[in-house]
């Protein structure tokens, strides 16, 4: 593929707390594990051996995402790019598991609808009480949203949804005009991200895990095509072909692949 334009670098957070202890996070706001700071500082250092300066940086409104992206800049001495923060690239919203043990959820419902909660295109997870939500959206951060800006559970088509503006409006422009945006997103956010910059089907982004810490690389061809570069999505493949772990006890869903598993 030839490449035109800029570059679009994806990272998902380092680890947070919450990934550590196997615990659903969605829009809950855990900080970094000290391993979670730890890939931030070698995602950081992995962009600046190879030469990728991002020249813009975009986050959720969540901290793992706003702290990491910190850490990269600060390991880059970028300390004056301009920073944008959105809901729209907010984590996808786990509902009713929202802090609850990943082990727990696990016992008491059948292997293939806690897969299906987890990693399933159009199943969004039973949805966050009301009271629950009103104390989650009582957050400054979020006050002055519309009501579909604040969900009470999503499914990867639903944030699919609500990221593509953020790309169409904002990202893709950026990539047009010679820019290398670097957005700091999550897990499934950036698997519903990933699904529409490859192409990807519904069966195949089911199988898609995205580890923390590895910067992606996405060029527009001349067609304004987004692709890959010749060794894949992740600039760092060793570390991305680790299992995506789950918790004790619990099988690893699967090992990505340097050019993705997907
Ligand atoms: O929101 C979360 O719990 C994390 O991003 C991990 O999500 P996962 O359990 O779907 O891997």
């Amino acid at each position: 593929m030839t490449a035109s334009g800029g570059a679009l670098l994806l990272l998902r957070h380092g680890q947070s707390v919450s990934n550590a202890a196997d615990i659903f996070t969605g829009w809950s706001d855990p900080p970094l594990s000290a391993l979670g700071a730890t890939q931030a500082r070698q995602a950081g250092a992995t962009l600046d051996r190879l030469g990728r300066r991002p020249t813009s940086v975009h986050t959720s409104l969540l901290r793992r995402s706003i702290d990491t992206a910190a850490i990269v800049v600060a390991v880059l001495g970028f300390g004056r790019l301009p920073v944008h923060r959105s809901w729209r690239l907010n984590e996808r919203h786990y509902g009713a598991l929202t802090g609850r043990d990943k082990r727990a959820v696990a016992a008491e419902v059948d292997a293939a609808t806690f897969r299906a909660w987890r990693r399933s295109y159009a199943i969004a997870p039973p949805a966050m009480s009301e009271s629950a939500a009103a104390a989650m959206y009582a957050d400054p951060r979020y006050a002055g949203l519309p009501p579909e800006a604040l969900p009470r559970t999503e499914s990867l088509a639903d944030v699919r949804a609500r990221l593509l503006p953020y790309w169409s409006d904002v990202l893709r422009p950026l990539l047009v005009a010679g820019e290398t945006p670097l957005v700091v997103g999550h897990g499934n956010s950036l698997r519903a991200f990933v699904m529409h910059l490859e192409g990807l089907s519904p069966a195949a982004v089911e199988r898609l895990d995205i580890p923390t810490g590895v910067p992606m690389l996405y060029h527009l061809d001349r067609g304004g095509q987004t692709g890959t570069g010749a060794a894949g999505r992740y600039l760092d493949p060793v570390s991305a072909t680790e299992p995506v772990r789950i918790g004790p006890g619990l099988p690893a869903l699967s090992t990505p692949g340097p050019s993705g598993a997907g």
